[in-house]
């Protein structure tokens, strides 16, 4: 296993996304804005219920608490989504990241900012391996069928939402699932924006500072045949606050192929997904159609993995 240096691609929105941070607009102009949009259902903050917060300290501890296992299990069942608050790894990792990417935008890059990002990178591998190492326990499956997604790559997304004058017109990102296996989300500047759908709701997730918000993805939906759930999720945008955000993609290896896990697979429980290469999954995914009438108020900046076969 080798690793590679971190690259950066920028996208082709820049110009547009930075024309609408830089000119002070007053009104939206018409190609950003989407006509078909759920409005929020549930806005009201302290009504919404809340997805489940889990304490890494304690989950990552060689002697977590059977209590904290079961708290993954549910939150990954009913919400395929929790909060992951850390203490010790946010003033290590969290907080030097959390500096540098307020100053991202800014490129090219500095070499200690490509520094502190690789060790980020490297830290959300350890962290997204013991995540996936103890999601195989508590679904009983046997060691070796969590190697394609505890092995698998990286990639992550840096995500700039500029404030909007009209945000209800707009959206940041439109719903979606997760094609990865799990996604580490850090919410950079704590500013609110992400919305999960629950039971045919859209919830807006509430930032914790210095947590990780992890959700599953496709790819974990598909090994665990359909016990933990890929949740559709979107991001609206603020009409005062810019919104940053890193989400880091733990994906399966590209030479595998992926199926439900063998051990999960039963007489009861019959495989709703067929097997399929990894090559083929994510051909599948570029085919999605993505709305391509108008445009998203959204900058994102992708790198390329942290680590290759
Ligand atoms: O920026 C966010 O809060 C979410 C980003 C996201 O869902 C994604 O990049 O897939
Ligand atoms: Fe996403």
């Amino acid at each position: 296993m080798e690793t590679k240096a971190i690259s950066f691609g920028r996208s082709l929105a820049v110009p547009f996304v930075q024309e609408l941070a830089n000119k002070g607009l007053t009104s939206v102009p018409p190609r950003y804005v989407h006509h078909d949009q759920d409005p929020p259902i549930i806005s009201l903050d302290f009504c919404s219920p809340q997805v489940p917060v889990i304490d890494m300290q304690i989950l990552l501890s060689e002697d977590f608490t059977d209590s904290e296992l079961q708290k993954l299990d549910q939150a990954c069942r009913e919400w395929g989504f929790f909060q992951l608050i850390n203490h010790e790894m946010s003033s290590r990792l969290v907080g030097k990241v959390k500096l540098e990417t307020e100053e991202f935008f800014k490129l090219p890059m500095e070499e200690k900012s490509k520094e502190s990002l690789e060790a980020y990178s490297t830290g959300l591998i350890n962290v997204a391996a013991r995540i996936l190492r103890l999601i195989g326990k508590n679904l009983r499956m046997d060691d070796n069928e969590m190697t394609l997604l505890s092995e698998g790559r990286q990639s992550m997304s840096f995500n700039y939402y500029p404030p909007c004058p009209q945000p209800e017109q707009v959206i940041g990102l439109p719903p979606h699932s997760d094609a990865s296996s799990i996604t580490i989300l850090h919410e950079i500047n704590d500013v609110q924006g992400l919305q999960i759908k629950k039971d045919g709701m859209w919830i807006p997730v509430k930032p914790l500072p210095n947590a990780f918000i992890i959700n599953i993805g496709d790819a974990l939906k598909i090994l665990s045949n359909g016990t933990y759930r890929s949740i559709e999720h979107r991001v609206t945008v603020n009409s005062l606050k810019e919104r940053l955000s890193i989400a880091t993609f733990c994906s399966p290896k590209m030479d595998g192929e992926i199926s439900p896990a063998p051990s999960l697979v039963t007489l009861e429980t019959p495989a709703i997904f067929r097997r399929i290469s990894v090559v083929d999954y994510i051909k599948g995914l570029f085919s999605r159609k993505l709305d391509g009438k108008s445009y998203l108020y959204s900058l994102r900046i992708q790198n390329e993995q942290g680590k290759s076969n």
